[in-house]
C-alpha cells in the first residue's frame, strides 16, 4: 500500500521505483519466530483481548497476518507506536484505510513521552466488556496479549502503562535490536483498577513478507536485523524514500553539497564528513600508492541510526 504516493505529487528528478535487485525475503525470517507463535497459541485460553503494537511509520504494511489468524477473532486494539517519528499529516486517511481493513480501534502512541498511553486501559476495558464471546463474567481481572513484529515497542508500551497506572518502573526489557524479548510470555500487571495483566510476547515476523519493499520498510524500522538485509541496501532504500518525500534534512546533517539519489556518492560524502575512512595500499603499474578509502558500511550505519532516532525528520514509509 502506498499512501504517500497517492496523496502527494511525485517528486520530479528522483527515482520512481526502488530496484530490489532480485533479493529474496525468505532469508530474513529467523526460524525461532515460528516457535514464538506456537507458544502464543498455547496461552490463548486465558486471553481476553489482543493489543497489537505496530510502527506508526508503516501503518498499512508489515503487520504479521498470521498473528491475527492464529490468535483468533477476539477484541483487538491496534497501537501505532513511535508516532513521534512518523509524518502523520494524513492521519485521517490512514485511519480510513485501516477501517476498510476492519480495524476500527486504533491509537497512535509515543512511549518516550507517554503520549496517548492513558487511553489504552479505558479502551481495552470497553472492548472486553462489550465482547460476547470472551467475556468471563466471574473474572474481575483481564488478561491482554501484546503482539506485534519485532522492535515496534511492545515492551515499551507495557513499561509506559506500568509507569502511568502503577508508578512502577521497568518490567520488560527494552532494546534497539529486534528480538530483545526472549523470555516467552511473561505475565505483567499494568493496572490495579481495573485489574489488568499483559502477556509480553517475542516479536514475530511473517514468514512470507509480501514483497522485498515491505521487507525493506520493516528493516528500516528495525524489525529485521540489519546484517540480514545489509546496511548499505537499507541506507539506499532510506535515501530513495527521503528524496521522494523531499525530506532533505540529511543534506544539512552531513554537510553535503546538495541532495543526491546515488547511494554510493552519498555514503562516500558521509564517510568523509564523519572521518570514517582508512588508508589502504593499492598496487598500481608504477608501484604501491596509499589512498583514502571511505568506510561505506560505517556511513550507512550512521545514516540509518540517525533516521531511527528521528534526526532526519518525520517520515511516512507507506
Ligand atoms: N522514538 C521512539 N522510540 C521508541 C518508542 N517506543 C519504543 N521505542 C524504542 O524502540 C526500541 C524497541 O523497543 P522495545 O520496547 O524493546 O520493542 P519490542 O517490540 O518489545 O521489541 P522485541 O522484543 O524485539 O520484539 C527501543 O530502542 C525503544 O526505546 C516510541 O514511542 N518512540
Amino acid at each position: 500500500m502506498r499512501l504517500f504516493s497517492v496523496l502527494r505529487a511525485p517528486a520530479v528528478g528522483w527515482r520512481e521505483r526502488f530496484d530490489c535487485g532480485g533479493r529474496e525475503v525468505a532469508r530474513w525470517f529467523p526460524g525461532h519466530m515460528a516457535k514464538g507463535l506456537k507458544d502464543m497459541k498455547n496461552r490463548l485460553r486465558v486471553v481476553d483481548c489482543l493489543l497489537e503494537v505496530h510502527d506508526a511509520r508503516i501503518p498499512l504494511s508489515g503487520r504479521n497476518p498470521l498473528l491475527q489468524q492464529a490468535l483468533g477473532i477476539r477484541p483487538h486494539l491496534l497501537v501505532l507506536n513511535k508516532m513521534d517519528l512518523a509524518d502523520l499529516t494524513h492521519k485521517s486517511r490512514i485511519l480510513e484505510c485501516l477501517r476498510q481493513q476492519g480495524l476500527s480501534h486504533v491509537l497512535f502512541t509515543d512511549c518516550l513521552q507517554d503520549e496517548n498511553i492513558d487511553k489504552i486501559v479505558p479502551l481495552i476495558t470497553e472492548l472486553v466488556s462489550n465482547s460476547q464471546r470472551y467475556q468471563r463474567a466471574e473474572n474481575i481481572e483481564s488478561c491482554i496479549m501484546v503482539i506485534g513484529v519485532p522492535n515496534v515497542g511492545k515492551s515499551s508500551v507495557i513499561n509506559s502503562l506500568r509507569r502511568l497506572h502503577l508508578q512502577k518502573g521497568k518490567a520488560s526489557s527494552v532494546g534497539g535490536q529486534p528480538g530483545i524479548t526472549r523470555a516467552v510470555l511473561t505475565r505483567i500487571q499494568v493496572c490495579d483498577r481495573p485489574l489488568m495483566f499483559l502477556l509480553d510476547t517475542p516479536g514475530v515476523l511473517s514468514p512470507q513478507i509480501e514483497s522485498v519493499e515491505i521487507g525493506l520498510k520493516l528493516a528500516l524500522c528495525g524489525a529485521i536485523r540489519d546484517h540480514l538485509v545489509g546496511e548499505e541496501v537499507i541506507a539506499d532504500y532510506l535515501l530513495y524514500t527521503l528524496n521522494r518525500q523531499q525530506q532533505f534534512s540529511y543534506v544539512e546533517r552531513y554537510r553535503l553539497a546538495s541532495p543526491c539519489d546515488d547511494v554510493e556518492t552519498v555514503l562516500k560524502s558521509i564517510a568523509l564528513h564523519l572521518g570514517k575512512t582508512r588508508r589502504v595500499k593499492v598496487l598500481t603499474g608504477t608501484g604501491n600508492v596509499t589512498v583514502t578509502a571511505p568506510n561505506y558500511n560505517g556511513a550507512a550505519v550512521d545514516l540509518i541510526h540517525s533516521f531511527r532516532k528521528g534526526l532526519l525528520g518525520k517520515v511516512m514509509l507507506d
